[in-house]
Formats: structure tokens, sequence, C-alpha cells
């Protein structure tokens, strides 16, 4: 319930692309939902995609994969994306990783996320670690690994990304938001 996958949503060359887009963005340190800063939660680099200049072919396949999933699995009620793209680099030398959390939080944004969007950007074979772990409610469901691989999720769900043990570990993630549930 309220996950979906989609395989190879983007090709293995359009994911290298996507990590080249955000090598050439000035990476800064990531930041948590409402902008705190705490290491002991996550620890990853972030490079935010210029969606409307060389990043605009990969919003509109974000866009019209988030439209299909919501068509055919979520019916929620969405009005637009909001937020820029998010590429994050999860590296061994500092055990990168993001603890169990919701994307909902209490910025001006982020409270009105309904829908995330996360596409596995590294070759599994490359990394050890950085499993997408996602709690619907009691058990632990692991996302598909496989490079341009999406996992759509409602975004009050718990999720996880877990200690990076060996290499680099890139993923995008994008967020839909809309009115409040009711
Ligand atoms: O990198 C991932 O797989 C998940 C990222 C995430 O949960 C977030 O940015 O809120
Ligand atoms: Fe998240």
């Amino acid at each position: 319930m309220f996950m979906h996958a989609v395989p190879a949503l983007f090709s293995a060359a359009e994911a290298a692309e996507v990590i080249r887009l955000a090598v050439d963005v000035q990476a800064t340190s990531g930041g948590l939902v409402g902008g705190l800063h705490n290491h002991n939660i996550r620890r990853a680099d972030i490079a935010w995609l210029d969606d409307t200049g060389s990043a605009a072919w990969v919003m509109e396949r974000i866009v019209s994969g988030v439209a299909r999933a919501n068509r055919d699995v979520f019916d929620f009620d969405i009005s637009d994306f909001r937020e820029r793209l998010q590429v994050a680099a999860y590296d061994e030398s500092v055990a990168g990783h993001y603890d169990w959390h919701s994307d909902i939080g209490d910025g001006p944004i982020a409270r009105w996320r309904k829908l995330t969007i996360v596409v596995q950007l590294s070759d599994p074979q490359s990394y050890r670690g950085g499993a997408l772990e996602i709690n619907p409610g009691g058990t632990t469901v692991t996302a598909a690994r496989g490079i341009g691989d999406a996992t759509l999720f409602a975004s009050f769900m718990l999720h996880r990304v877990t200690p990076v043990t060996h290499g680099t570990r890139h993923s995008l993630t994008c967020w839909c938001h809309g009115p409040a549930f009711r």
C-alpha cells in the first residue's frame, strides 16, 4: 500500500548523465526537511538540478512517471512540483546514510509534500549498503536497486537509506505537492 515501483524509468546512460549534471552543480552538504543539518541523521552530498535548463528532460521524465503512477495507483490530489530535483551522493568514506524519516516536514513547502519519487542512479554492483528501505507499517520493504529503477511512495511514510559500506550510491529524488489530505 502507498508504494509503487517503476522499473527502468531511466536508462543506464541517462542515469549516468543525471550524475554528470549533478557534478556540474556546486555540491553542498545535505540538509534535512526544514533546513536542519544533523549529520547523525543524514550524511550525503546534495546537488539541486536546474529543472528548467539542462535538466529539463529529467523533470519531464519524472513528471510523466509520477502522473502515470498517480493515475494507476495512488489517486492522490496532486497539483504541482514545488521543489527542484535532488541528486544525493552517499559515500563510503563517511558511511553515507539517511536515518528513518518522513518527507513531510514543518517547512512552508515540505508540509505539502504528497508523493516522493526516488530513482537509483548507480550500478548496483558498484556499491554495498545504501539500501532504500520503506516502512509502510510493520515490515520493511527494500526498494529495487537496479540502475534507473524508480520507487514512489506516500511522502508521509517512514523510510531510510542504510549506510554505504563500499563505493558511492547516487539517487535522484523529487517531491510533488497538493492540498492537505482529507
Ligand atoms: O536517497 C534516497 O534513496 C532517499 C532520499 C530521501 O529520502 C530524501 O531525500 O528525503
Ligand atoms: Fe526522504
